[in-house]
């Protein structure tokens, strides 16, 4: 049984509601979708009894090792039609900014990402229809046997959609090719918030919520695993979140396909959903904490890996959500485009050396892993 004790003079200072639900939590007993979204609520010491008690579960679970993939995102085409309103990547095919990069230059770039030390590459892009369908085969076929040694994490289940539709062939038949072409893993991307009507507002032409779920699923079952997202503080509640959260552990009871959580904070600078249709800019610090923190807590007996998105978060907030349930610090990027694209200023690319350092402030202990979470050295 876990042990409740240490807490018992904390939970005295805090609201009873509260106490209840983190001592369930402290359990091992499953946090319901009510008690998410209350927590989603609390302030000030209830909030710090919440990060103690999800940083508390993050050791007893992974323990405090934080690791980071070394990994060198391959956006090998920003044309894209689909429109969504919080995206500034997506340009028309004649936009100045509009490029496409050929697989040559996709090899290459793979190419030179195993020898700066990468053992990913994580490639997604616009839906391009200048583009023949079988690109997906195409880049990973040339990808593999050039660089056969790196994991390709790559094509986001609206990219699996787009491709099997225009080939007319099932996201089963789709994804079984893709694996056999050289595959090892997909992004969870195009998750956003997976809710029929907040889509509605964010973007009128991508897959809804319950084909992001079906291809998922399909996904798992063919054996290539995923990660599992949330994009959150635009039009969004804390209602969406704790109903988003749930839906992705009762994914993971059927499938056991997902390898980490990590939840992408609306990056609003530039967006249409901001400056036209009145998004939030973005989530606040603490709305930051809280999502990483009651992500420690609803997923902890069923997804064990919560990653921060330093491109989101920025450095400093980074660490303290890997204080607050997180455990992994996400890739070294090389060429973070999306994010920039909205406008932030985290920046593209983060070292080794900088991961070690950040880490180590924290008191904990930093390691490189693989795409599937293998630990390849710890920093000891
Ligand atoms: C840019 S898309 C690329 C793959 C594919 N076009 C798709 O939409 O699935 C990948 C993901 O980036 C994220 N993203 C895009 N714009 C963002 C923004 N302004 N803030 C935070 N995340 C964003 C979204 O979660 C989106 O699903
Ligand atoms: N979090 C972001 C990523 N993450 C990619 C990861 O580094 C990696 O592919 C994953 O951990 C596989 O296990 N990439 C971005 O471009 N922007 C992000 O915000
Ligand atoms: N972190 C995501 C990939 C990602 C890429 C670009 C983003 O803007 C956000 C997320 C994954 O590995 O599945
Ligand atoms: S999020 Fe993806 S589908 Fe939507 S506009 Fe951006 S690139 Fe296109």
């Amino acid at each position: 049984m876990f042990e409740v004790s240490s807490f018992e003079a904390l939970f005295r200072t805090i609201q009873p509601q509260t106490a209840y639900i983190l001592e369930k939590a402290l359990e091992g007993r499953e946090i319901e979708v009510e008690e998410g979204e209350y927590l989603f609520g609390v302030q000030g010491a209830d909030l710090w009894a919440l990060v103690a008690v999800a940083d508390e579960l993050r050791r007893r679970t992974v323990g405090d090792v934080i690791t980071y993939v070394q990994t060198r995102n391959i956006n090998f085409t920003n044309v894209c039609y689909t429109g969504c309103r919080f995206c500034e990547f997506g340009k028309p095919l004649h936009d100045p900014e509009a490029y496409t990069f050929s697989i040559e230059e996709v090899v290459e770039r793979a190419r030179q990402a195993r020898a700066w030390g990468c053992t990913e590459v994580c490639m997604q892009g616009g839906l391009n229809p200048k583009l023949p369908a079988t690109i997906y085969f195409e880049l990973v076929e040339a990808i593999k046997a050039a660089v056969p040694e790196i994991h390709i994490h790559a094509f986001s289940p609206f990219e699996i959609q787009y491709g099997s539709a225009r080939l007319g062939i099932s996201h089963e038949d789709f994804l079984r090719r893709l694996k056999d072409a050289g595959l090892g893993s997909i992004p969870g991307t195009a998750a956003e918030i997976l809710d029929t009507d907040v889509r509605r507002r964010l973007t009128r032409n991508k897959l809804s919520a319950e084909a992001w779920v079906s291809i998922i699923k399909t996904a798992h079952r063919v054996g290539l695993r995923s990660t599992a997202t949330i994009m959150y503080g635009h039009i969004d509640t804390p209602a969406h979140w704790a109903r988003h959260l749930d839906l992705l552990r009762r994914i993971q009871r059927e499938t056991g396909g997902f390898t980490e959580f990590v939840p992408l904070g609306f990056i609003h600078e530039k967006t249409l959903l901001y400056l036209e249709d009145g998004a939030r800019p973005g989530p606040t610090g603490m709305e930051d904490l809280k999502m990483h923190a009651v992500a420690r807590l609803m997923l902890n007996n069923d997804i064990p890996n919560i990653q921060v998105s330093w491109v989101k978060l920025g450095y400093k907030m980074a660490q303290m959500c890997l204080c607050a349930g997180a455990n992994d610090f996400g890739g070294t990027l090389h060429d973070e485009r999306i994010s920039s694209a909205a406008g932030t200023t985290a920046g593209t690319y983060t070292s080794p050396a900088t991961f070690q350092r950040l880490i180590r402030d924290l008191g904990r202990v930093p390691a490189e892993r693989t795409t599937l979470y293998q630990i390849l050295q710890v920093y000891a």
